[in-house]
């Protein structure tokens, strides 16, 4: 077989990946390759299994069957190694809260091994790219959502990951912020990185990813360039075609003014 450079292969790639919950089956044999320097969008109705995939990618759950290769790493037999190369904002983490945001950003740092003064330089970016330089020393248990939401992307970018895993960055972020992160996401992808986002903005994934996956049932129902999943409609209006379910209800009689 011919040697294939680490860089040949996509940033992430899932093949086969499922997921069992009990009776459920969350994660239906997803495969997903996500080309290095993209902005990847995933996105699909509440309990697709899109939280549960992203899980697997980055070696938070162990899928039942399946791999998934972070540049050619498998993330499961070479954890170390993957997670080195991975920023994961994950959804529902607990995060060590006690410390202030400061010291959580150079917690991080120094979980992977950075100098102690690159740990410093890095923190005040970071904390200054978030907007978070008055609750620097505040203990992130009492920050609001948008807060925690701002000091947990930092934590993911703190190692300079050539892979982000983000799972609704945004959600609870303040416009300023959002435009901040979003510009900083730009010139990370621009430069190499990869980003695979999932979130149920459709506007956002429209305007900031270049390739887009609609799941549902823990299966891929299409992925690729945006514009070719798109076909001359909105994202919006072919997730809505694509996963059916809009009703166009009323809602119930009781709740109705008039
Ligand atoms: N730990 C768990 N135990 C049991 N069932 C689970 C667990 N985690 C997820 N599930 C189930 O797996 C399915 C997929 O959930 P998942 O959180 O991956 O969906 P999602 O696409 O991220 O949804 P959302 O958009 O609502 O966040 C859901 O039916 C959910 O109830």
């Amino acid at each position: 077989m011919p040697h294939r450079a680490p860089d040949a292969a996509p940033a992430l790639a899932l093949r086969g990946l499922v997921k069992r919950f009990g009776a459920k089956l969350a994660v239906d044999g997803i495969d997903l390759a996500v080309p290095t320097g993209s902005f990847y969008g995933l996105v699909g109705p509440n309990g697709a299994g899109k939280t549960t995939t992203l899980s697997m990618a980055t070696g938070l759950l162990r899928p039942d069957a399946g791999t998934a290769s972070v540049h050619g790493v498998d993330v499961w037999s070479d954890p170390t190694a993957a997670k080195r190369m991975i920023g994961n904002l994950a959804d529902g983490v607990r995060l060590f809260d006690r410390l202030t945001g400061e010291q959580l950003i150079a917690y991080t740092g120094r979980l992977f091994s950075l100098p102690r003064d690159e740990i410093v330089a890095r923190t005040a970016d970071l904390i200054d790219l978030m907007d978070l330089r008055e609750a620097a020393g505040v203990a992130v248990a009492d920050y609001s959502a948008g807060m925690t939401k701002k000091v947990a992307l930092a934590c993911a970018l703190v190692h300079a990951p050539r892979l982000l895993v983000l799972d609704e960055p945004f959600e609870s972020v303040d416009p300023v912020s959002a435009a901040n992160i979003e510009d900083v996401l730009r010139s990370y992808t621009a430069s190499g990185g990869t980003v695979i986002v999932s979130s149920h903005s459709m506007d956002l994934v429209q305007r900031m990813c270049d390739h887009v996956a609609i799941v549902s049932n823990g299966r891929v129902l299409v992925a690729g360039p945006v514009a070719e999943v798109r076909a001359g409609s909105s994202l919006q209006e072919r997730f809505l075609e694509l996963v059916g379910g809009r009703t166009h209800a009323e809602g119930p009689a009781w709740l109705r003014q008039s």
